[in-house]
């Protein structure tokens, strides 16, 4: 959607700078933050904090990323799922640190419970890792990153800020010029009467910031106030999912979201993600400052973003769980890792 326009004014009831959708999702308006006058953007800021506190899930509009690239980019996934077997079967094995990843969670018995999804992850930053088939994809994947990562960098500028901090500081802390940028197509086929299929459950995500589109299916959840509500989108935005980084950086003040994906019972659904996180090899730790102005001090012990990384995607999916790993409880870090568990596919 291009920056001049204001489509979704009138759907999220308002043309302030704290808006919401009709649901009660906060709406971020990235033409405010980018181009307004001082009183504005302070508001606006404001706002993007208390998303982040609140909720830490919010959707962006006026974010300056094309419809018409946002759409490529799903059907270019769209074709690679569709090719024939043989063609992805060099991307079907690979782990969690490969930087190519294609595959399903069909039918797949974790703790019993059956995601029904299929999935692609590229590493795109700091270097474009891409399929070779189908060949125009590494074009538009390469085109997506840079704007999505553009965009993700100026909300944590603005994120920045609204912890009372310069705008670079958390940029700066993690690293982000040499960021980790994943992108990942999600295919959920319609599940017919297996009502029992769900898509991908609970959890939070590893990075600092997620953006999300989908294919005009419904099937996000988000869990707010104890509740679990189904993300409707205003069209052409983004969801922008705050991940476990930003509750580390954050000192806890933002937190990461809890949540899931379900299945629609006729319609395939698709969903195209890009996760921006600190730079691999960067311990990240609570803001120096704002763990000094915290009551109970640090709440995080400090970690190397590969190291957790690695922990959460080899681990078996339980919500925010990863966590815990760096979490102070009474003092003490509580790092023990239980390495016993069966693959996840976030
Ligand atoms: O497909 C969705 O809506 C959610 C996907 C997701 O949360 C993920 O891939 O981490
Ligand atoms: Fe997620």
């Amino acid at each position: 959607m291009a920056r001049s326009d204001h489509p979704d004014r009138e759907e999220n009831g308002s043309g302030s700078s704290a808006a919401y959708s009709v649901d009660g999702i906060p709406v971020v308006d990235l033409n405010i933050l980018a181009n307004g006058d001082a009183d504005q953007r302070k508001e606006a800021i404001q706002h993007l904090g208390r998303a982040c506190a609140d909720w830490g899930f919010f959707m962006v509009i006026n974010h300056g990323v094309p419809e018409s690239l946002q759409g490529a980019t799903m059907d270019a996934c769209k074709e690679l799922f569709s090719l024939p077997t043989e063609e992805k079967a060099g991307y079907m094995e690979a782990g969690p640190m490969d930087p190519i990843r294609v595959g399903t969670g069909f039918n797949s018995a974790v703790d019993g419970v059956r995601y029904w999804r299929n999935y692609l992850k590229m590493f795109a930053h700091p270097e474009l890792h891409c399929p070779a088939k189908p060949t125009y994809l590494r074009e538009i994947a390469a085109e997506y990153a840079a704007r999505t990562r553009g965009l993700t960098l100026e909300l944590t500028t603005a994120v920045s800020e609204s912890l009372g901090l310069d705008g670079s500081r958390i940029a700066e802390a993690l690293n982000l010029d040499k960021c980790l940028q994943i992108l990942i197509g999600n295919h959920y086929p319609p599940a017919g009467p297996d009502i029992g299929a769900i898509g991908l459950p609970a959890h939070s995500d590893h990075g600092l910031f997620t953006l999300l589109f989908q294919n005009g299916v419904n099937g996000l959840q988000v869990k707010h106030g104890g509740e679990w509500l189904l993300a409707k989108p205003i069209p052409g935005s983004f969801f922008v999912i705050a991940g476990d980084q930003l509750e580390i950086v954050s000192n806890g003040r933002y937190r990461a979201v809890l949540h899931r994906a379900l299945v629609n019972g006729e319609q395939a659904r698709m969903s195209f993600l890009s996760l921006i996180g600190p730079c691999l090899e960067t311990v990240v730790e609570p803001i120096p400052e704002l763990a000094q102005e915290a009551s109970r001090g640090a709440e995080f012990g400090g970690i190397k973003y590969r190291e957790y990384m690695e922990h959460q995607q080899s681990n078996k999916l339980r919500e925010n769980a990863a966590l815990d790993i760096v979490r102070v409880q009474r003092g003490i870090l509580a790092r023990q890792v239980s390495m016993n568990n069966s693959p996840i596919n976030v």
